[in-house]
């Protein structure tokens, strides 16, 4: 399944180089991890996703003070593969406090994931492993909006 284009890299998404040799078949689970097809698939969607995020006049305020090359790639390598079942382990602040201060309100909470799932649309990510992305996604919202 080809999915899209990173620079000159193709991508390739929903689908696992782990899973997918004949000599080491699926043992029947998959990691959200492996099922969007690694690191490589989920920079892909990251990078998409924040570029969707900055693009916004609605939420791009709230990434004015950030370093984003840092944010996208310390998301991409510590946090999102580690905590969607990947190998990495994620040593950052907690999502509590990563977020504090900056007053992330209900909808522009749902705004990023309206803009994670076209990410994932556009890299042709089906529709039963978005909607298992979206509900962990939906687990973290009481640590990142403003309360
Ligand atoms: C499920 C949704 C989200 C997850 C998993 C998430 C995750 C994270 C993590 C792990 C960090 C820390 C990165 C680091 O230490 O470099 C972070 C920082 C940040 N997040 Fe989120 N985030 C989410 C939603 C949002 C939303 C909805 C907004 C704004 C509308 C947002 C804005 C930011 C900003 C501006 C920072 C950087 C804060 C700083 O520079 O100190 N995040 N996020």
């Amino acid at each position: 399944m080809l999915n899209g284009t990173q620079g000159e890299e193709q991508v390739w998404l929903g689908q696992s180089s782990h899973f997918s040799t004949k000599e080491e078949p699926s043992l029947g689970y998959k990691s959200l991890y492996d099922e969007l097809g690694g690191e490589k698939a989920i920079t892909a969607v990251v990078n998409e996703f924040y570029d969707r995020m900055i693009d916004d006049d609605r939420v791009r305020h709230y990434f004015v003070h950030t370093n984003t090359d840092r944010l996208r790639k310390h998301q991409i390598s510590f946090f999102v593969s580690h905590l969607l079942g990947g190998p990495k382990e994620y040593k950052g602040s907690t999502l509590r406090m990563a977020h504090q201060g900056l007053n992330i309100t209900f909808d522009a909470y749902e705004i990023a994931i309206k803009h994670l799932n076209r990410s994932l649309i556009k890299y042709n990510v089906p529709l039963d492993i978005r909607v298992k992305v979206e509900a962990f996604l939906r687990t973290m919202k009481p640590h990142i909006i403003n309360k």
